[in-house]
């Protein structure tokens, strides 16, 4: 073991550029062809050793820290559990990353936490089996661990990162609100029972990507899991006209929602739309970049 005794790592938050949603599987999963991309929205994950196992979180007045739970049931202490070990930990969670936001926050922490442990205890695990135990977490928490721009397929979990020479300008803009993502494919389902085995493929996306372009990019985004989010919640279908109103080239709802993220020509252009947003009466509008780093140490 080596002799640290607090190890934190950085993992950002996600949105998905294009997501695909097949017919589901037998196993209650849906096929995805789906691209990410880690933005630069952090939650920090510090764990340390302790006498005993316990967990505190902070972070941003806005954010509903009050959902995330402090108990056994928080990704973050799972995550721990896929490497076992005598030692007791203390697990602290600082949030920037909206919660049940539909950006892999919990994703994000429970990366941060298995590379922390990992770390901590000077384990060295090979990157094969980190990912294994992030797919058995959830299918969002892979890309967690990888970050940058990346392709997921199968239910998400088997990623393989993208040429992105891009740096993207963002909008995020949270509800007040979370959406439950059981409960949002749930309704993709009965909205479309006719849905292709096959999921909707990224290729249209990735074109773009490559083109650099942001008003290509701004064309392409496309996510199956915006109608039924709306659906749920009319109000988004406002908030995405409202934002491109407001100038954005492009408002989406990020994976299941409710979060909708604009797509923006610039720094400048994203501070005015945020602007414009906030003005209009929504409490909260962040600017963020992309691609940005997947879960990694902090010095
Ligand atoms: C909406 C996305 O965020 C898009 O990246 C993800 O698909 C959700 O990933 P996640 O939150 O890590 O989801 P998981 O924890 O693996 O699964 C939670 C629940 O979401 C549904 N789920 C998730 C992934 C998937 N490909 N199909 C699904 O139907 C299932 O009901 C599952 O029980
Ligand atoms: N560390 C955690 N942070 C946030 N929520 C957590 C955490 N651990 C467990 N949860 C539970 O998970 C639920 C989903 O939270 P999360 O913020 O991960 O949603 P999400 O961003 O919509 O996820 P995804 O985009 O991966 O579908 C919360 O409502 C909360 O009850």
């Amino acid at each position: 073991m080596r002799d640290r005794t607090s190890v934190t790592v950085r993992a950002a938050a996600k949105i998905n550029l294009h997501l695909g949603v097949g017919r589901v599987r037998e196993d209650g999963f849906h096929p995805l062809d789906t691209v990410y991309q880690a933005i630069s929205l952090y939650d920090d994950v510090t764990v340390s050793v302790d006498d005993a196992d316990h967990l505190s979180v902070a972070g941003a007045a806005h954010l509903d820290l009050d959902e995330i739970p402090t108990d056994g049931s928080n990704i973050a202490v799972r995550a721990l559990a896929e490497a076992p070990c005598d030692v007791r930990h203390h697990l602290r969670i600082s949030k920037e990353i909206p919660v049940a936001g539909g950006m892999a926050g919990g994703s994000a922490d429970a990366a941060a936490a298995l590379l922390a442990h990992d770390r901590l205890h000077g384990l060295a695990q090979p990157d094969d089996v980190l990912l294994a135990q992030a797919a058995r977490l959830g299918s969002d928490v892979p890309f967690s661990l990888v970050g940058g721009t990346a392709r997921g397929v199968g239910r998400g979990e088997l990623v393989t990162p993208v040429e992105d020479e891009g740096s993207w300008w963002w909008v995020a803009v949270p509800s007040a609100a979370g959406l439950s993502t059981p409960a949002v494919y749930r309704h993709f389902d009965v909205l479309r029972p006719d849905a292709p085995a096959e999921p909707a493929s990224a290729e249209p996306l990735l074109a773009a990507l490559a083109t650099g372009e942001p008003l290509r990019v701004a064309r392409a985004l496309h996510n199956d899991l915006q109608e039924p989010a709306i659906d749920l919640r009319p109000e988004l279908g406002d908030l995405i006209a409202r934002g491109e109103a407001e100038g954005a080239l492009r408002g989406i709802v990020s994976g299941s929602g409710p979060t909708v993220v604009f797509l923006c020509d610039s720094a400048d252009g994203a501070r005015a739309t945020a602007a414009g947003l906030v003005g209009a009466g929504y409490a909260v509008a962040l600017t963020a970049t992309g691609p940005v780093a997947g879960a990694h140490v902090l010095a």
